[in-house]
């Protein structure tokens, strides 16, 4: 198989197993034959933006974490500059899998805004990311539903045995992540930006069944 190059972006709350759920798709994809690319938002470790997203996160930095658009310029600015990277593996792979993309920067933004406020944040989300810095558009996103609850649950004994998966501010903020699940949800209903599958997380995702709806879209 060569040339498909879709670009497949996984969504949710933090904790609800899209990392897990990359790494299945990804031997599930292999096992059909296809090429399997994967990259991380924020690439922490990896560009400037997001290394002070992470230091905001943990740290405050004045109250630059309290800044919702200007936090949320930062994870666009990490995404900017990986735009060549995503073009380069989609050239070179049928499946590009991506943890989190600009979704998450609409859902998190409009959940840490007054209802009022959040359907304005998203369009500029989508005006920053795609329309002025030319992002990608995804072919698919895929919407790994869980409780808020059984993320937390799932996150915090992460934190507990991983070194350097300590909880983050937004992590350990319970009213945004259930606000969060609900902006996922419209997101998801509207099709914003492309198609959504939604997963549910807790009863388990049949692995093979996804990856022949993925390389069959
Ligand atoms: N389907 C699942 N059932 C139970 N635990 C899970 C499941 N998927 C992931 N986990 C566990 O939950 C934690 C968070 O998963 P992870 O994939 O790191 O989430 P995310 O990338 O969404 O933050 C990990 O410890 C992982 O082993
Ligand atoms: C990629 C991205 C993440 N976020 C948020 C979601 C998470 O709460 C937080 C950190 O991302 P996260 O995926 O939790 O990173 P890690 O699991 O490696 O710690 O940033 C945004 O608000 N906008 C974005 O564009």
């Amino acid at each position: 198989m060569t040339g498909v190059g879709r670009l497949v972006v996984i969504e949710g709350l933090d904790g609800a197993g899209k990392r897990t759920l990359a790494d299945g798709l990804t031997t599930a994809l292999g096992a059909k034959g296809a090429s399997v690319a994967s990259l991380a938002f924020p690439r922490y470790g990896k560009s400037v933006h997001a290394d002070l997203v992470r230091e905001a996160l943990h740290r405050g930095h004045g109250d630059l974490a309290d800044s919702v658009y200007g936090m949320a310029m930062l994870y666009a600015l990490d995404r900017s500059g990986a735009a060549d990277e995503i073009r380069a593996l989609r050239s070179a792979h049928d499946v590009v899998l991506l943890d989190r993309y600009v979704a998450s920067n609409a859902a998190y933004a409009a959940a840490r805004l007054r209802q009022d406020a959040a359907g304005e944040v998203v369009k500029w989300v989508w005006e920053l990311e795609v329309d002025r810095f030319g992002l990608p558009r995804p072919d698919a996103h895929l919407l790994l539903r869980v409780a808020p609850a059984v993320a937390a649950e799932r996150a915090e004994r992460r934190a507990e045995t991983e070194t350097g998966r300590e909880r983050d501010a937004f992590e350990t903020d319970d009213g945004l992540q259930r606000r969060c699940a609900a902006v996922y949800d419209e997101l998801a209903a509207s099709g914003w930006l492309a198609p959504w599958h939604v997963l549910d997380g807790v009863a388990g995702v049949d692995l093979e069944a996804l990856a022949t709806t993925l390389l069959g879209q």
